[in-house]
């Protein structure tokens, strides 16, 4: 073994017994094959550095040296040369009492653990160094760096403050004093008048006490033992540091311990806490002796030091701060005065201070708004003479969704050519002219500098028959929550295709694919493909149709109908087959319909008029008619002004005070209508995007676990998944998978399993963080790491 390995194998018992074994061994160990090869060429090496002053040491002292600094020529060389070589003149009387203040001397002297090299490095200096070339437990722990804390960071043990006073149970102000006591009393009387007596002859400034202390070498027991009623000239206690004092009153609390000594008015210095509590320094354990030495070798002295409680030093502003209860206790007992003097409602209300808690306490008097009562569905009856729909527009990023919309606004006329050339003009002037038919929907600075749309934005148009609203979405892959809450509002999409070549294909791969998906997920049907750019491409029939195969292959896989799925040559850019049929020549070979024809002949989804009210939220802000309006479209149900609403999931309640169809005032609304809704009678802090407007009389519940039938787009298992439905984004986990399931019939096919795979339909289990709004019949899509992992309905 070498004796790297000795080292970290070190056997404590060995030296233990070695030492109570009385002294050092002087037979010499025998060098393991390793340490021999090493002292060998250590040897070589050091003779070799220390050239023609190499004979002046024995080999033998080379090895020592060698042993001593494992292996370290250099270390070796320097120990040498100052010891046999050019040894230093032998230290004057004054140098020697000052080694333990510090400094090496010759790399073996360190200063202040005079114990330690005793035993270790002064061997070295003479005859141990001789008799030990073995591994010494002293040498051992040498530069330890517990052995070389500074004097100034060493703590000290104080013995716990012994009450002065008459034996146990008895009292020296009543009953007999024993002569003990009395003798004991006598003394520190004597004592406490010798000091006052001493006090009164010297300067306020120059407290007896504190100047007893601050002499470095003047023992501090007389201190103690006057403050213990015995004599101040008993043996001192051996303690050569001196303690820091603090002289500054307002230090006390920095340091609680230390004498502080105060200037009374009268001029009398009074010493408050006591400098020390007496202590007599405890003898060394069994195991510091064994390390460090016999007792009698353990004289060196212990620096003192007194170390601050920590937070002790904190200014009185601080601690002044917690003097008083906090706003947030203020606050609660004002309510809970509020609430007990509630209960005294009718009887005697002694408590001033519930009085102010209840007049502290806003109440909302705003009148309730009228309702007139209306038969909602018969009115939408009698007024019915257009269908409204909702679309949203979706596709693989920079597909040409937004300049498809804007192109479609200004030739129904709905955006009119000035606006667009003033759009035209801000885009170049930010080098981004093509996206000015875009901007008719992307309104955000933002979007406009980054040509790209965020959120949804929402746009309307009439035809004869239709009142449409747009929702465009955004096609990259960062905004799917945003499409997720487009399509949520939808009664069918426009897929925008990028017919350039490459772009198809890569929109395939991308957004065109998870847009589909998500679409047939969230129970949208009926789907216009808009294969745009075709200007690009010369207007070709047979991109056209490779296309329209491709799409239509992974549609029906998707589970669309292919006779719910049409299919449009355009050009966004250029206005083709939008409004009007293209007039260029090249795309003379489709006779099908426009744009605007498939979407008039769509059928808006089946209503659920019936049905309890519920909204999901989609805006919320402030208004001239109210400070707190939404907007959304209502799933289901109907209101009219005057109704009460529930909001969930905070359980608050609101009044319709009006609401608005079209920017229209009106007196109702129901489902499949985007309506703006100004409330009265909440706080806004109870109302957010994403949340429900529901009936309160049947309101929808807020749920943590719910089980779900989906279908899988990614391997599924227990795991860490966002749940989306509408604009709710929320934590969630799928903490079961009951069964995996026939994806026609639906009948169980494994009970529990562990994973489901991609295009596996599977019921699940979700949990949530918190409690949402949902409730049976619900879609909900279910994401994680940025990917849509399955999507299905609330079971
Ligand atoms: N040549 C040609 N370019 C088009 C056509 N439609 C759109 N573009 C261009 O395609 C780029 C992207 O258009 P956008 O309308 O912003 O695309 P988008 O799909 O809305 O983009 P995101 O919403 O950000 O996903 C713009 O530079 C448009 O000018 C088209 O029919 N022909």
């Amino acid at each position: 073994m070498s004796r790297h390995q000795a080292y970290r194998n070190y056997d404590y018992e060995n030296d233990l017994d070695e030492y109570e074994g009385a002294g050092y061994s002087d037979d010499e160990e025998e060098l393991s094959p390793d340490d021999r090869a090493q002292m060998v060429a250590g040897t070589t090496q050091v003779r070799i550095a220390l050239g023609g002053d190499s004979s002046k040491v024995t080999t033998k002292q080379i090895e020592e040296a060698l042993w001593h600094y494992y292996y370290d020529v250099e270390k070796s060389v320097t120990y040498l040369a100052s010891k046999y070589i050019t040894p230093k003149p032998a230290k004057t009387s004054a140098q020697k009492s000052n080694k333990s203040e510090g400094g090496f001397e010759g790399g073996f002297e360190i200063d202040h653990t005079s114990v330690t090299y005793r035993l270790t490095w002064k061997g070295i200096d003479d005859k141990h160094l001789e008799r030990r070339p073995h591994l010494s437990l002293a040498g051992f722990f040498y530069d330890m760096p517990w052995l070389n804390i500074p004097d100034g960071r060493r703590t000290v043990f104080i013995e716990p403050y012994r009450p002065i006073g008459g034996l146990l149970g008895g009292s020296s102000s009543s009953g007999k004093m024993s002569k003990l006591q009395a003798l004991a009393a006598a003394r520190k009387k004597k004592a406490q008048d010798q000091r006052l007596e001493n006090r009164k002859v010297q300067s306020p400034e120059k407290d007896a006490a504190l100047e007893t202390v601050k002499e470095p070498n003047k023992p501090i027991s007389g201190i103690l033992a006057a403050r213990l009623g015995g004599r101040e000239d008993e043996k001192p206690l051996p303690i050569q540091t001196k303690p820091q004092l603090k002289s500054t009153p307002d230090k006390a609390t920095e340091y609680p311990d230390t004498v502080i000594t105060q200037t009374s008015t009268s001029g009398v210095s009074t010493t408050t806490n006591p400098p020390f509590d007496p202590f007599d320094l405890a003898a060394p354990s069994a195991f510091a002796q064994t390390l460090l030495g016999p007792s009698t070798s353990w004289a060196a002295p212990v620096p003192r030091n007194q170390y601050p409680i920590p937070y002790m030093s904190l200014t009185s502003s601080v601690t002044d701060a917690f003097s008083e209860p906090s706003p947030d206790d203020v606050v609660l007992i004002a309510q809970s005065k509020a609430a007990s003097t509630k209960k005294k409602v009718g009887s005697e209300r002694k408590d001033e201070g519930a009085m102010d808690g209840i007049k502290a306490m806003k109440i909302d008097d705003t009148p309730l708004p009228k309702s007139k009562n209306l038969d909602v569905l018969s009115e939408f009856e009698k007024s019915r003479s257009k269908k409204n729909a909702s679309f949203v527009v979706v596709g693989h990023v920079d597909a040409g969704k937004s300049t498809l919309m804007g192109r479609l606004l200004l030739d129904l006329g709905v955006v009119d050519q000035r606006t667009i050339q003033k759009y035209r003009k801000e885009a170049e002037s930010i080098g981004k002219s093509s996206f000015a038919l875009a901007w008719v929907l992307d309104q955000r600075s933002e979007e406009r500098s980054r040509g790209v749309t965020i959120d949804i934005a929402t746009n309307k148009f009439d035809t004869d028959a239709t009142s449409f609203t747009i929702l465009d979405a955004p096609g990259h892959r960062d905004f799917i929550p945003n499409m997720i809450a487009g399509a949520s509002q939808a009664d069918f999409a426009i897929l925008v295709v990028d017919a350039t070549t490459g772009a198809f294909e890569a929109g395939l791969k991308g957004q065109t694919r998870e847009h589909s998906l998500l679409l047939r997920s969230m129970g949208v049907s009926r789907i216009i493909v808009a294969i745009n750019k075709l200007d690009t491409v010369g207007w070709s029939r047979e991109r056209f149709d490779e296309i329209s195969q491709q799409v239509s292959g992974f549609l029906s896989a998707t589970g669309f109908q292919l006779k719910n799925v049409s299919y449009i040559p355009v050009s966004g850019l250029h206005g083709d087959n939008l409004v009007n049929k293209s007039s260029d020549p090249a795309s003379s070979w489709y006779n099908g319909n426009t744009l605007i024809a498939e979407l008039e002949s769509s059928e808006p989804m089946a209503r659920a008029l019936t049905k309890p009210l519920r909204m999901t939220i989609s805006e919320v802000f402030r208004s001239p008619q109210s400070p707190l309006t939404i907007s959304g479209r209502i799933d289901a149900g109907s209101l009219q002004a005057g109704d009460a609403l529930l909001v969930q999931p905070s359980g608050e309640k609101a009044y319709v005070k009006s609401l608005e169809l079209d920017s229209e005032p009106v007196d109702w609304g129901v489902a499949g209508q985007n309506v703006v809704i100004h409330l009265s009678n909440i706080d806004p802090i109870h109302v957010r995007v994403g949340d429900i407007v529901c009936d309160p009389k049947q309101p929808i519940a807020c749920i943590d676990t719910f089980t779900v039938k989906v279908l899988a787009f990614d391997i599924l298992m227990p795991m860490q998944v966002d749940v989306h439905r509408g604009r709710l984004h929320a934590a969630g986990q799928i903490v079961e998978i009951p069964a995996l399931l026939d994806k026609v019939k639906g009948t169980v096919l494994k009970k529990k399993p562990k994973i489901i795979k991609p295009a596996g339909v599977a019921r699940i289990v979700v949990r949530m963080s918190n409690k949402v709004p949902l409730e049976i019949g619900q879609r909900v899509v279910l994401r994680s790491g940025g990917q849509t992992v399955a999507a299905g309905l609330l079971e």
